[in-house]
Order: C-alpha cells, then structure tokens, then sequence
C-alpha cells in the first residue's frame, strides 16, 4: 500500500532538465483539498520561464540535435523506459495524486496504471506513421508526416497523471518538444513525472513543465511565438480564449478538450439495478469531476420511479472521506472555490423548483466535500439541466418517447458524451446515429 506520507520531492520548475526556481522566485501554496492543508510551496512560474523552457525546447527540436537524430524506435524505447520508472514509483505518484487532487488512493493507482498504458500505447507508434502517395499526372506527389515542433500544453486538475500522459505521449511519439502547464491545484505528479523523464533519458529540453496560474503562464504558452501547437483541456471559457490568442500571435494549431452535459438515456426495457448501478457510476466517481460525465440522466416513465428510489439508496450509501482510506468512494471536490460553485448550483437548483432528492450539502468541515446529490422532476428549462456543474450532482428527467428524448438530449450547448441503456440494438443505433 502507498505511503500516505510521501513527501514531494520535486516543486520547482522543470526546464532543460533541470529543478530550477522561478525566475521572479515566486513560489504558491499546492492544497491538499480532504483537509485544506497546505502540502508544499510550489515555484510559480510565469512568462520569463515560459521564454526559458521555449528555448529550451526548441533547441532540443532543432535538426541537429541528439533528441532529432534518434530513430523512431528509439523514441519508442525511451518511452518504454519512462513506462517502467512510473511502474517503479507508481506508488509514489498515486500518493502524490491523491494528495494533490483527492481522489482515493484506489483510483490514483488505477490512474497511473492506465497512464503508463498510454504511454506504452503510444510508444508503439513511433514507427507506424506514413504519408500517401499521390497520382497527380504527369507527377507523383508525395506526403511525409513531420512533428510539428515545439508543443505547449495546458492541462486541468481532475485526472492530472492522465492528462499528462494523453499529451506527452502523442508529442513524444511524434518526435515533439514539450512545454507543459499542470493547473494550479495539481503541480506534483507532473513534476515527479519529468524527474523520471530525465533519469529515462530523454535529452535536455524534450519535457519541460511550468508549474504557475492560467493567466500568466498559461496565457504565455499561448501566445508565445515560438511554440507551433498547443493543446489544452479545460473549461470553454478558458479554451476560447487561448484559441484567439493562439489566432493573435502565430496562428498556431489548436486542439481544445472542453466541457460537457452529457445525457444518459435508460429505456424502460432494462435491469433497472444495473441501470441504477451504471448510472451511479456515470456521475459521481472523481466527485463528479469529469468532462464526460453522464450527469443529465434521462429515465423512461414506465421505471422513473423505481429508478429514483434506488438511485437514492445508491447515493446515500456512497462513502466519503479520507482518500487514503481503503474504504472511502468519494473525495473532495478539488478546492473551495469548486465546492461553492457546486453548493450554488444546488440552490439554483432548488430554486428553479426542481426536486433535491437526496445530499445538496457539504459533508464533515474538514476539506471541500459535498454530499452525492440527485435532482429529480429536473427539466430542460432548468439550469442545473444546461451547465455544467463539475460535483456530484445527478438530474433525473423523465420522457415517454424515443423520438421526444432525442430532442430532449440534444437540446443542450455541449456535445461532448452521451449514453443509452437499453436492449433492443434497433433503438440503441437509431439513438447514437442521430
Ligand atoms: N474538460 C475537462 O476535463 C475539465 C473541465 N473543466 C471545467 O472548467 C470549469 C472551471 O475549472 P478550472 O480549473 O477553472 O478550468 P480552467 O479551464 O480554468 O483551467 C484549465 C487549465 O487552463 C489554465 N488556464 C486558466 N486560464 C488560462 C489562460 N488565460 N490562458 C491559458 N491557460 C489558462 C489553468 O490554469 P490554472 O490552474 O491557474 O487555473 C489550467 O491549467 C470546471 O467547473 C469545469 O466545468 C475543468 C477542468 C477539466
Ligand atoms: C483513469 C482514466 C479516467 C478516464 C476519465 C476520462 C475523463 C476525462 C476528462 O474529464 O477530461
């Protein structure tokens, strides 16, 4: 079992393969959000660092240099070597996680393992890219697939070991520098992860992470010249704005994984338990901090009722508390500002006239826990059925019809996720085709 004490080792910035402090020396508080207790003083890295680990990754991008010259499978074996140095110390990084972000230590171990599995994913591919030939007569035109150079990568808080992955591993693969930005909340996994990327071996300024706020390091990375991609998952609020920035400075490429209302449609021909059981799982796991989270939950008239009442039983069994514990379900939401916009959007919720079946209230007054709550007799008009809520809160809709859920579900800003539970193929196809 993890050591629940592990103290970070790593909290200065990462550039050119070394810890180093902020140029400005500035440093901000990482939190451990089950007590609120500060864990440690992280460097705060801003626009003069950004500029550093540009520089740094671009020189390790330039023709000439060792990270260049190697061959697609010795990329892949670096990579290969950065899997088993995560595998040696996942213990470390799941008590790191779960200190930093909350989630039980359960999940952070599960989280490292499926980054380690990206990573390996990943890895795989070096080899495999190709261009196309083209007939383009009395020519032949030929395509060749090239890294793009240095990459800039913004990530959130709430599966921090896996956002990373899920960004170093294609850039990597690719033959990419890398500068990243870990949100604020969660800086100590990606630090100790770029310690294990220098003692793999990768050369000096290949990963470089920035640990500091949005709006000044952040915002650096997006604007910067120099850097000709950035991808960044987070709020869509955040993501427009380093798409114009991206359009303002060097028109850099952009991929964006924003938010989501995702509904999940339960027809009534189903187990109503496994429904329940599924539906459970599709909102509150990571406190329900999840992009994809399937947190409208539209059930069918004919087993509404059933639905509720053990949906209700479900949520009021759910455990929460320490994440070390072996036995807790639920951790806190990731600091106090989250569980107040959370406790907002149930009194919006409430005040909108939807029913508050179950939870609605912060748990203990230790840390930023809150309730897993249901909402039922929600309707679309309603805001906790149009934005996204990020905490442990169900809305149960009820329909009769699949051409009216149809509608009802896509009546919505996002398009990130949906679901359907149901047993007849027919209406599961009709239902993801449209
Ligand atoms: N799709 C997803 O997986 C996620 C969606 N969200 C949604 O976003 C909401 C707000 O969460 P929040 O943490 O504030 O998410 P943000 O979108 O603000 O943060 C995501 C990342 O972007 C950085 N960032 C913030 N401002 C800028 C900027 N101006 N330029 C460049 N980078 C910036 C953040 O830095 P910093 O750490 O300083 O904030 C963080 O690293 C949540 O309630 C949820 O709805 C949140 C997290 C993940
Ligand atoms: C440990 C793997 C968890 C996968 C969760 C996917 C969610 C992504 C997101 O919220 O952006």
């Amino acid at each position: 079992m993890a050591n629940t004490n592990v103290v970070p080792k790593y909290t200065q910035l990462f550039i050119n393969n070394e810890f180093v402090d902020a140029v400005s020396g500035k440093k901000f508080p990482t939190v451990n959000p089950a007590t609120g207790k500060v864990i440690a003083e992280i460097a705060e890295g801003d626009k003069a660092d950004v500029d550093l680990a540009v520089a740094a990754a671009k020189k390790a991008f330039h023709r000439n240099s060792e990270w260049r010259k190697l061959s697609p499978t010795q990329r892949s074996e670096l990579m290969l070597k950065l899997c088993s140095l995560m595998e040696r110390d996942k213990l470390i990084l799941a008590s790191l996680e779960t200190q930093d972000n909350g989630k039980p230590l359960s999940n952070s171990i599960f989280a490292v393992a499926a980054a380690i599995d990206a990573l390996k994913y990943y890895a795989g591919w070096t080899d495999k890219f190709t261009g196309n030939t083209i007939p383009a007569e009395p020519y032949v035109a030929q395509t060749r697939k090239e890294p793009i150079g240095v990459v800039g990568q913004i990530i959130p808080w709430n599966y921090p070991i896996n956002m990373l992955a899920w960004k170093w591993a294609p850039a990597l693969c690719v033959g990419c520098t890398i500068v990243m930005k870990p949100a604020e909340q969660t800086p100590l996994t990606a630090l100790h992860a770029a310690a294990l990327a220098k003692e793999a071996g990768f050369p000096a300024g290949v990963i470089n992470v920035i640990t500091g706020y949005g709006p000044t390091a952040g915002a650096a990375i997006s604007e910067h010249h120099d850097i000709q991609k950035v991808a960044f998952t987070g709020s869509g609020e955040i993501g427009r704005i380093i798409m114009q920035a991206a359009a303002k400075s060097n028109l850099k490429r952009v991929t964006l994984e924003l938010g989501g209302k995702s509904p999940l449609v339960i027809f009534e021909d189903v187990d109503v338990d496994q429904a329940v059981s599924i539906a459970h799982n599709a909102v509150f796991p990571n406190a329900g901090q999840t992009c994809c989270a399937g947190t409208r939950t539209y059930v069918h008239e004919k087993i509404y009722d059933e639905f509720v009442k053990k949906s209700v039983a479900l949520a009021k069994a759910r455990k929460l508390g320490n994440p070390f514990d072996a036995t807790v379900e639920q951790g806190p939401q990731i600091d106090e500002e989250m569980m107040n916009k959370v406790l907002g959007y149930v009194d919006i919720g409430v005040k909108q006239g939807a029913n508050l079946a179950c939870g609605g209230k912060r748990f203990g007054n230790e840390g930023y826990f809150i309730e897993p709550t249901i909402f039922t007799e929600v309707t679309e008009n309603m805001r906790i059925a149009q934005e996204e809520i990020f905490g442990p809160v169900m809305s149960v809709l009820k329909f009769s019809s699949l051409e009216e859920v149809i509608d009802r579900a896509n009546d919505v800003e996002y398009g990130l996720a949906a679901g359907v539970l149901t047993n007849d193929i027919n209406k599961a196809t009709k239902f993801a085709n449209i």
